[in-house]
């Protein structure tokens, strides 16, 4: 029997308004990967979404598959491990992809609009705030968005790497009420697929019940971060109240049907409630530009009391940040314990760092971090 929660989650997929759909590389290209885009694939994935979209639903895909299919082009067997050499493929697939995305939806006259982002976008608040407008003008219009990381000119510090949880910041971006993984593996197992006591999940009622789930390491030839991403993008999107369908691309038509399907993948029950973007991307998506730690006095206020961070329990100051970047705030054993946005620049902290308020000039008399601008980790 399914439990009452469960099906609540594969209905709220399956009734959701707005949904992102991701697909892996694995799911685009051929068995090795190497030969490039498979357009019966491809097309396959097009025609489950343009029944959602033309059936009255929103959807913005998050399609991975450049570095893929850029290889075969520049003569390359396998996906490059260095960075300098994805971005080249990617250049190149990107442009293939785009393309064969725009041609594949014009048998439904649907429009496509092509989103690279980088993980800038979603950490600074008002490219943000940009991206999120850029979204809602898509899908007014009826375009469907298909996203990718802008691989091209992510440089290592600023890159997400995998799709999976660009996808799961995509989907609070543009306020979606569900989000579909689609992969090359059918469901989330409770151990890697291949071997033979491996049993698929089919409810995920909460980060418990993933406890005795085994994840391999690797993904496959031509994806990268395996299952784990997906996992880790399936917390950070029901953690915000938003539930996940996990399945394989091949089922894509039964994973988009307005009809909940109980024995389709695996559903991630919503967990959290949908948190403002603020704090969403502040924990999930924004890079420190340095740290603060505190003493242990601090880190109760701070974390028990609610307090904002003032210049008193501050022990040391490391990176280069101005007022207004994110920092994390570690505790005494230098654990960070939580993340902020810092109302001073890094260079007037250590004269200040340790003292009270009233022993300060008053321009520096304030917090550090303001209670409304911290997020406990
Ligand atoms: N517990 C697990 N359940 C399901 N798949 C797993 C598990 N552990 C490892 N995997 C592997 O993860 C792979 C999917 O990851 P990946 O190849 O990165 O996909 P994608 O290209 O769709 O992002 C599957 O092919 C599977 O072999
Ligand atoms: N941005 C990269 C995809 C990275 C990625 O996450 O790949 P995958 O694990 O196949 O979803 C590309 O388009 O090749």
């Amino acid at each position: 029997m399914i439990p009452e929660a469960v099906s609540a989650t594969r209905q709220a997929v399956a009734q959701a308004r707005t949904v992102v759909v991701k697909v892996g590389s694995s799911s685009l290209t051929g068995p090795s990967g190497a030969g490039g885009l498979d357009g019966g694939r491809l097309d396959a994935l097009v025609d489950a979404v343009a029944r959602r979209v033309t059936g009255g639903g929103h959807v913005v895909l998050v399609s991975s598959g450049a570095i893929a299919a850029g290889l075969a082009p520049l003569g390359l067997r396998r996906r490059p491990r260095d960075l300098p050499t994805q971005q080249a493929a990617a250049s190149v697939g990107q442009q293939l992809l785009a393309q064969r995305y725009a041609g594949s939806f014009a048998r439904y006259r649907l429009p496509v609009g092509q989103v690279l982002l980088t993980g800038d976008d979603v950490v600074r608040r008002a490219h943000y705030r940009n991206a999120q407008r850029t979204f809602a003008k898509l899908l007014g219009f009826g375009v469907v968005p298909v996203v990718n990381e802008n691989d091209t000119v992510a440089t290592d510090e600023i890159r997400f790497g995998d799709n999976d949880r660009l996808a799961a910041l995509v989907a609070h971006l543009v306020g979606a009420e569900a989000l579909v993984l689609l992969s090359d593996v059918d469901a989330l197992y409770t151990g890697d697929p291949r071997l033979p006591d491996a049993r698929p999940v089919r409810e995920v009622a909460d980060v418990a019940a993933l406890s005795g789930v085994q994840v391999g390491s690797g993904g496959s030839d031509v994806g990268t971060g395996g299952m784990a991403t997906k996992l880790e993008a399936a917390l950070i999107a029901t953690g915000a109240g938003i539930p996940v369908l996990l399945t394989a691309a091949e089922h894509a038509e039964r994973a988009l049907s307005r009809k909940p399907d109980p024995a389709l993948g695996t559903a991630f029950a919503a967990s959290g409630r949908r948190t403002s973007a603020r704090s969403f991307w502040l924990r999930h998506a924004a890079h420190p530009s340095g740290t603060l730690q505190l003493d242990s006095g601090a880190v109760a206020a701070v974390l028990d009391r609610r307090k904002s961070l003032l210049p008193a329990g501050i022990t040391a100051v490391a990176g280069d940040f101005e007022s207004g970047d994110v920092v994390d705030l570690v505790g005494p054993d230098g654990q960070p314990v939580a993340r902020g946005f810092v109302a001073h620049d890094a260079a007037d902290l250590p004269p200040i760092i340790g003292r009270t308020l009233a022993q300060l000039p008053p321009e520096l008399r304030h917090e550090v971090v303001h209670a409304d601008d911290l997020v406990a980790l």
